[in-house]
């Protein structure tokens, strides 16, 4: 069953086409994985998906539910690209803010709170104020904050730039686990090919289209190609 599906999706920025009849359609239950160049409109669809910005022309549905519809806030667990945090509070006190949008009980909220720190490895720096925080650090708590909500849907746009290997490694375990023990759907955004490879699916986009989709294995099936890099090349891609 589809969790989000988009029909001819159409935006425009300053009359600049950015988003190009986009129908789009992603599975619960799957991590679903988007990829492009810088600039081809990556961030701009997954905000159009969680209702920040509305599109020109096209139908977006996320649960079966037109989208904006601020009921689908509560279900979607979105990290921006640009972290969105409070620099001159400290980390747990971020945590807690956030928490403090969802309908978690006390108990819950300190629940959730301690097991999104230590996902992201960042149990020990709670207390010190995010401005003294490293860029990777911010990423980390940005996806902690994420993932406190226990949302049936998380939309991470590049979860894992700057962060070290092992910790990546760390992160996608969870993100595998939420997916086949929790049946969370994960739409993330990345340059990384072989993050590309853990994806249940891909699309991979260009200019502001969708230019193939599909597994890992038939992408690279389709275009007889060993890497993504490869595939994302003889798909008619730039180099990423
Ligand atoms: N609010 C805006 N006003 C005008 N142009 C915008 C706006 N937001 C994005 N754009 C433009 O739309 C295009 C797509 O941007 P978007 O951020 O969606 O790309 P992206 O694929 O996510 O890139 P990256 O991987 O570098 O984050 C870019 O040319 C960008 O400059």
């Amino acid at each position: 069953m589809s969790t989000i599906q988009l029909t001819d999706v159409q935006k425009h920025f300053q009359r600049r086409p950015i988003i190009q009849n986009v129908s789009l359609s992603i599975d619960s239950g799957k991590i679903f994985g988007l990829i492009g160049p810088s600039g081809c409109g990556k961030t701009t669809l997954i905000k159009l998906m969680v209702g920040m910005l509305k599109a020109d022309a096209g139908h977006i549905e996320v649960l079966q539910q037109a989208v904006p519809n601020y009921n689908l806030l509560q279900k979607i667990g979105y990290m921006a690209q640009s972290d969105a945090l409070y620099t001159d509070l400290t980390g747990i006190e971020n945590m807690q803010f956030f928490a403090k949008l969802y309908s978690f009980n006390k108990v819950e909220r300190a629940k959730r709170i301690t097991y999104a720190a230590d996902i992201v490895q960042l149990t020990n720096a709670l207390s010190q104020k995010v401005e003294t925080y490293s860029g990777g650090m911010k990423r980390r708590l940005s996806l902690a904050i994420a993932l406190i909500q226990n949302p049936d849907i998380l939309i991470l746009d590049e979860p894992t730039v700057g962060i070290d290997p092992a910790l990546k490694l760390t992160i996608w375990q969870e993100l595998e686990r939420l997916k086949k023990v929790e049946k969370k759907t994960i739409l993330i955004t990345t340059h990384v090919m072989d993050e590309a490879e853990k994806c249940d699916e891909l699309a991979l986009m260009r200019e502001g289209k969708i230019i193939t989709h599909g597994t890992p294995t038939e992408l690279k099936t389709l275009y007889n190609a060993k890497t993504f890099d490869e595939v994302f090349l003889q798909a008619g891609g730039a180099k990423l």
